[in-house]
């Protein structure tokens, strides 16, 4: 497929210039004004149809641990278990950005162990950039992954990885906390990171810290206003059994593929496949 399958190629779309979407890109399209959409991606096959879309940045989120994994929150995910993921989508992707997200207890620990792990997904996944979860508490690993030449995608409000500090996945950042992540995002975007996911927050907050950082904000949860928008593909594709409620369903993939694969089983117990069509001789 080509670049011409594209509805509305952007100047963030990296195939028009035959090269990957990098983080000038991202900041350039701020400066226009310019929205641009974001999704997950857990291996080669999806990556190659959202890059082919020219969806510019793909999250190999440790949502891999619920969607992949089948794990009941992020918590339980591996770097090993996410390491081959991310490796496949930079495979299977060609313009996109590769975010990669560091998972629970890989960074935590010390600036020394969150460059340990990032640098694993730079150097044996292929990763273009990663991601963390929190706000001031992890400005020291922001500022040692961003001095070794590593792009930090920075994840405020809702941090799944803190699901048990919230006691459920809920909106954050109401009243007095959102004056606190509007001064996460302040400090986050000194401390060099080149954009920021704001998940389950109110509208009015993420357009107040949109208007507030000259770094991209990319909402989930977040209202209208940010300057992107993310969501797992599995959510938006209508494979998830109980989406929250910012989830919009562009298709319903689980019925699609419950009828497919229950066509397959009626023909397959029918003796009606395979058919001469199928068959070699
Ligand atoms: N498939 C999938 N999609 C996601 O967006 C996602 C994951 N998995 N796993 C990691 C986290 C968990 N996320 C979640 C999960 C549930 C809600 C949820 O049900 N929220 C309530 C809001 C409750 C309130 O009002 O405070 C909702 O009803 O939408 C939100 C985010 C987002 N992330
Ligand atoms: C939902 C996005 C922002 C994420 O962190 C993930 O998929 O893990
Ligand atoms: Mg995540």
């Amino acid at each position: 497929m080509s670049s011409s399958v594209t509805s509305r190629p952007t100047a963030l779309y990296g195939g028009q210039a035959g090269r990957r979407v990098t983080v000038r890109d991202v900041a350039a399209a701020k400066e226009r004004g310019e929205r641009w959409p974001m999704v997950t991606a857990y291996d080669a096959m999806t990556a190659r149809i959202f890059d082919e879309a020219g969806i510019p940045v793909l999250l190999v989120g440790d949502s891999a641990a619920m969607v992949v994994y089948g794990y009941d929150s992020t918590l339980p995910v591996s770097v090993d278990d996410l390491m081959p993921l991310t490796a496949a989508v930079v495979r299977g992707s060609s313009r996109a950005m590769v975010v990669a997200d560091l998972p629970f207890g890989s960074y935590q620990a010390s600036p020394q162990q969150a460059l340990e792990t990032a640098v694993r997904f730079m150097k044996e996944a292929g990763a273009h950039a990663v991601k963390l979860e929190g706000g001031r508490r992890v400005l020291p690993q922001v500022e040692a992954l961003v001095s070794a030449g590593i792009p930090v995608m920075a994840h405020l409000g809702l941090t799944p990885q803190s699901v048990n500090v919230f006691g459920g996945y809920r909106v954050q950042g109401r009243g007095q906390s959102g004056d606190e992540l509007m001064a996460d995002a302040k400090d986050l975007e000194a401390a060099g990171a080149f954009s920021v996911v704001l998940e389950c927050v109110p509208a009015e907050l993420a357009e107040r810290v949109t208007t507030s950082l000259s770094i991209p904000t990319i909402g989930i949860g977040a209202g209208p206003s940010t300057d992107a928008q993310v969501l797992v593909w599995q959510d938006l594709m209508g494979l998830t059994e109980r989406p929250a409620k910012f989830v919009k369903k562009y298709f319903n993939l689980a019925e699609e593929m419950d009828q497919a694969v229950r066509a397959f089983a009626d023909e397959v117990t029918a003796g009606a496949f395979p058919t001469p069509e199928h068959t070699y001789h």
